[in-house]
């Protein structure tokens, strides 16, 4: 008989949290019992899981001792506070803000790239979701890593506004239908700036180099899952009026070199990738036709680089609330009830 598992979801009435209902029932992932967890605002209403109706209880007061899984989406400081009361209580944290993902003794994991990381969960409890921009690049370059040595990125991202949660969907929503009115916009509450139509050269907040913490993310976090602080990686995150779907320009200098074919063969057979790459009008993927809904990382104009040796790019696209968020914590929960639990 197949072993089942009570889980917690924290952030269940969110972006993340109910996108994480939908892939734990569409993955058949073996839940006996399900708690969705939100603020108290939340607690008492219902959600729908299986065609039940479940209903939502307050995580302030939530005893952790009746659940071994733990999918945590509810923002840093949330976490902060709870993961490790969870973990205390014997349920295995799986994280998704970033909180924790930069502590040396909590392992950061995409599965497809470094599922032996999981084995460190013990010390702490905790494991971590990476950055969803970190998540579809590392899962695209790392065949490429193996294959030929990455010593530089250079990515530029077109972030989806469903990054920021729920609010921003919604006000890139109304923000676009009074536009579309002939009416002004109310004050932006989500962005700085009006994100309809427009493009902002800001994610997260700005630090002391003039690089933004979702650009640092991506540093940090890539050398921490490919474990080699000589990655050199320069980022540029934007964010862009799209619901669904990330994408990225990735620019790549390898130490050996490898031709645009090599690498169209290597990530042909690469896990969780998708290769869409044809050099005609509509051969490449798109985060709305292609990215939002799916759970690939689709990687699209592989190119060698005319003003660098060895150098290669490539436009990478994935849905950031799936692989970006709640598949990836899922796909961890996966590997860890069939290697760990
Ligand atoms: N891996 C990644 O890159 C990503 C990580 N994330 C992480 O997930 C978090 C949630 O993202 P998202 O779903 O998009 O955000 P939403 O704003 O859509 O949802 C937030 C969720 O957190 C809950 N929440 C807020 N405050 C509390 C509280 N005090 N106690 C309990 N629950 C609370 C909300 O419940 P209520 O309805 O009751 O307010 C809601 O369920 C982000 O803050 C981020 O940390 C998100 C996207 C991608
Ligand atoms: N910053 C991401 C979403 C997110 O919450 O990221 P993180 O978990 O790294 O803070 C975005 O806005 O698209």
């Amino acid at each position: 008989m197949t072993k089942e598992f009570d889980v917690a979801v924290v952030g269940a009435t969110g972006a993340v949290g109910e996108t994480m209902l939908r892939i734990l029932e569409q993955r058949k992932f073996p839940v006996r019992n399900l708690y969705p967890l939100a603020s108290e605002r939340s607690a008492g209403k219902e959600i729908l899981f299986r065609n039940r109706k479940i209903r939502i209880e307050n995580l302030a007061e939530f005893d952790f001792s009746k659940v071994q899984i733990g999918l945590f989406s509810a923002g840093g400081s949330i976490s902060e506070v709870h993961a490790p009361r969870a973990a205390e209580a014997g349920c295995v944290v799986i994280d998704n803000t970033s909180q924790f993902r930069r502590e040396p003794d909590i392992p950061l994991v995409v599965p497809e790239v470094n599922a032996h990381a999981l084995a460190g969960y013990t010390t702490r409890g905790i494991i971590a979701n990476p950055n969803c921009s970190t998540i579809q690049m590392i899962v695209a370059l790392k065949p490429l890593h193996d294959a030929a040595y990455i010593q530089r990125i250079n990515v530029a991202t077109y972030q989806a506004v469903s990054g920021s949660g729920a609010s921003a969907i919604q006000e890139l929503a109304n923000q676009t239908a009074k536009l579309l009115n002939g009416q002004d916009i109310d004050p932006p509450k989500a962005y700085p700036k009006q994100i309809a139509f427009n493009a902002l050269p800001h994610i997260d907040v700005f630090l002391d180099n003039g690089y933004t913490k979702e650009e640092m993310k991506m540093v940090w976090e890539t050398r921490k899952i490919l474990e080699d602080d000589n990655i050199q990686v320069n980022p540029t995150a934007a964010r862009v009026p799209v619901f669904f779907g990330h994408s990225e320009a990735v620019h790549i200098e390898t130490r050996d070199k490898l031709t645009a074919e090599q690498a169209r063969k290597i990530l042909s057979k690469a896990p969780g990738v998708k290769v869409i790459d044809q050099r005609k009008d509509g051969g490449y993927a798109t985060a709305v036709t292609d990215g939002a809904n799916n759970d690939a990382v689709f990687v699209s104009r592989i190119r060698e680089d005319i003003s660098h040796e060895r150098g290669l790019d490539l436009w990478v696209v994935a849905d950031n609330v799936r692989k970006g968020a709640a598949l990836n914590s899922i796909q961890i929960a996966e590997r860890l009830i069939s290697d760990y639990l």
